[in-house]
């Protein structure tokens, strides 16, 4: 039997926690009660699927305890079964994904991000290729809930727009597929929120960063992390010195 890719078992993953979502909505639960049914039913198509394909794993995920082992393991899958929960409980709302990452030896190696409102699923290999920009102003995703003064910075100074949207994941992946230009976020936020969809924008050739410039970094014992942009990258050192001059 051929061994599975770590990427491919990602991709499973993701994939299983899509389909476990998708129903869910159609069953009439709205709101609250919708988000927390689909916040475990995320969390338990990931865990069986990677206890069956990665049975020496450590699993990092939002929806279970933090495993001190991750800390010393070698391997370290990050994990959030279902970001942008506020939109997923809304089944208007297309905003909302699944994140799988692979963590190893201090670098993310794979990851997954379902769409599932969407029908896709990107990963890490073969990453996607950006569009090309199309003309008009630059288009800025910021948090529908929390939008940073930051976001409102780098809007000012480029003289683009922002655009609300759901989900880390979502907006990340908006910049990948073309629907946004960047992607700003401050004032609070976990590595699971960000983890998958910046191993899938580095992959793809964007600038994913703290707001401060530094690497973002997993798999830290501080799952808190806080901030991050994510840009084309013709855009990313006017992106960086905007929020810099706007601090
Ligand atoms: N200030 C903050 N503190 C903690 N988590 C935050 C946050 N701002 C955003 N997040 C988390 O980041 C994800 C995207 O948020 P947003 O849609 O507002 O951009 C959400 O994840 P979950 O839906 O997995 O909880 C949300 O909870
Ligand atoms: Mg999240």
């Amino acid at each position: 039997m051929e061994l599975s890719s770590d990427v491919a078992v990602a991709a499973r993953a993701a994939r299983a926690a899509a389909e476990a979502l998708l129903p869910l909505r159609a069953t009439g639960r709205t709101g609250r009660e919708l988000g927390d049914a689909g916040d475990a039913a995320g969390q338990r198509a990931i865990a069986g699927v990677l206890a069956a394909e990665r049975p020496d794993d450590v699993v990092f995920s939002e929806e279970a305890v933090d495993d001190p082992r991750r800390l010393t393991a070698e391997r370290v899958w990050i994990v959030d079964p279902l970001d942008g929960t506020r939109e997923y409980s809304d089944p208007a709302r297309d905003d909302w994904a699944v994140h799988v990452a692979l963590w190893s030896a201090g670098d993310l190696v794979a990851a997954a991000v379902a769409l599932p409102a969407l029908g896709e699923v990107h990963v890490t290999d073969p990453a996607p290729v950006p569009t090309a920009r199309p003309d008009g102003p630059v288009r800025i995703a910021v948090s529908r809930t929390r939008p940073p003064a930051e976001a409102r910075a780098v809007a000012s100074a480029l003289d683009g727009e922002l655009v609300p949207l759901g989900s880390a994941g979502y907006k990340t992946l908006a910049v990948v597929r073309g629907e946004v230009d960047a992607y700003v976020h401050s004032g609070g936020m976990y590595q699971w929120d960000s983890a998958a969809p910046v191993a899938i924008a580095h992959a793809a050739g964007l600038v994913t960063r703290r707001l401060d410039g530094s690497p973002l970094v997993y798999n830290a014992a501080d799952p808190y992390l806080p901030d991050l942009v994510v840009a084309r990258p013709e855009l990313a050192d006017r992106v960086l010195a905007a929020v810099r001059a706007g601090r």
